[in-house]
């Protein structure tokens, strides 16, 4: 090792955001890596895959694992994206808990942080989120509240939107990561299939304005994605499940406004994925009671 990579030496590993649905995981993935690369949504409980998104630094790596919530599972669907979780978590270097400045601290915060004891291996940050939208004093005594719960390796302070403390939050959690060579090429951001991101963008667009039943009864799959050779444009053949007819009704709306507004919103953000012109045809199809049926649910990428 030279003298000058003693200095500075490289650190790069896995951290992992949880928290309870809502308090702003995707968005702090998304604003640390720079581009959108999870879906986020004000409706909870919308992120689904283990999504990674990478932060590269002269002095490191992040690839953060984006994890569903945790929460007590009800139905088999959440089963599933808790054992995810599970797998996810024992492997990261770093588990970054977050809650929000603005909510006082409750049982479904400390439900998660007693299961951080479950993976040993992670060292432990807690993250204050959204201290745009709390006061000062509320902020700190935030800080104090977290740091009652649990021994922590940091505590750091931080609001995606508002853009505060995103390089502070990088480097520390760079800090925390084991000595490694990078394990990314450098213009990498994400490792994540192109069809499943677009998927992603399909279904935030759906979740805009629909009533709280159903962004769980809500799946996209891409059936194609293909390159049109006579002119710069990308034809996507998208499917968007949903458990009931009349739920097909909502969706697709009075003589199928609905369903082409958000056709064209989701187009808008692919455009700015894929950098060119997108054709998008999305088919509204019912399987009945995906949530439920381990066949179903497999077929859908769960
Ligand atoms: N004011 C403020 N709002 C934020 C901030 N970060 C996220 N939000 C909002 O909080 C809501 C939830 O954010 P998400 O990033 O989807 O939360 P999540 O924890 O990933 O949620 P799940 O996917 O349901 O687990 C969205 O409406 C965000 O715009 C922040 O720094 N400040």
């Amino acid at each position: 090792m030279t003298s000058q990579e003693s200095a500075h030496p490289f650190r790069a590993g896995f951290v992992s955001f949880v928290g309870r649905p809502n308090v702003g995981k995707s968005t702090l993935t998304n604003a640390l890596v720079g581009e959108k690369v999870a879906i986020t949504s004000s409706k909870p409980q919308t992120t689904r895959r283990a999504i990674r998104g990478i932060v590269h630094r002269p002095q490191g790596q992040l690839i953060i694992v984006d994890t569903p919530g945790m929460h007590r599972p009800r139905t088999l669907l959440g089963e599933r994206l808790n054992s995810i979780v599970q797998d996810t978590l024992s492997d990261v270097d770093v588990i970054g808990f977050c809650v929000p400045a603005n909510e006082k601290i409750g049982p479904g915060d400390k439900y998660i942080s007693e299961q951080l004891d479950s993976f040993p291996r992670a060292k432990k940050v807690a993250i204050v989120t959204k201290i745009d939208a709390a006061s000062r004093p509320a902020v700190a005594e935030q800080l104090q509240a977290v740091s009652a719960l649990r021994e922590w390796d940091a505590i750091i302070p931080v609001s995606s939107t508002g853009q505060i403390q995103l390089d502070i939050i990088t480097d520390e959690l760079i800090k925390l990561m084991p000595l490694s060579e990078a394990l990314y090429p450098s213009d990498a951001t994400t490792d994540e299939a192109m069809e499943s991101r677009v998927g992603e963008l399909i279904r935030e667009a759906v979740l805009e304005g629909v009533e709280d039943e159903l962004p769980h009864s809500i799946a996209v799959t891409i059936d194609d994605m293909i390159e049109r050779e006579d002119k710069d444009l990308l034809e996507i053949y998208a499917n968007l499940f949903v458990e009931r007819d009349s739920q097909k009704g909502i969706i697709i709306g009075h003589k199928g406004e609905r369903l082409q507004d958000v056709g064209a919103r989701a187009r808008v953000q692919i455009e700015k994925l894929v950098g060119k012109q997108v054709f998008l045809s999305i088919r509204v199809k019912v399987a009945k009671d995906w949530q439920r049926d381990p066949k179903q649910l497999g077929r859908l990428g769960f």
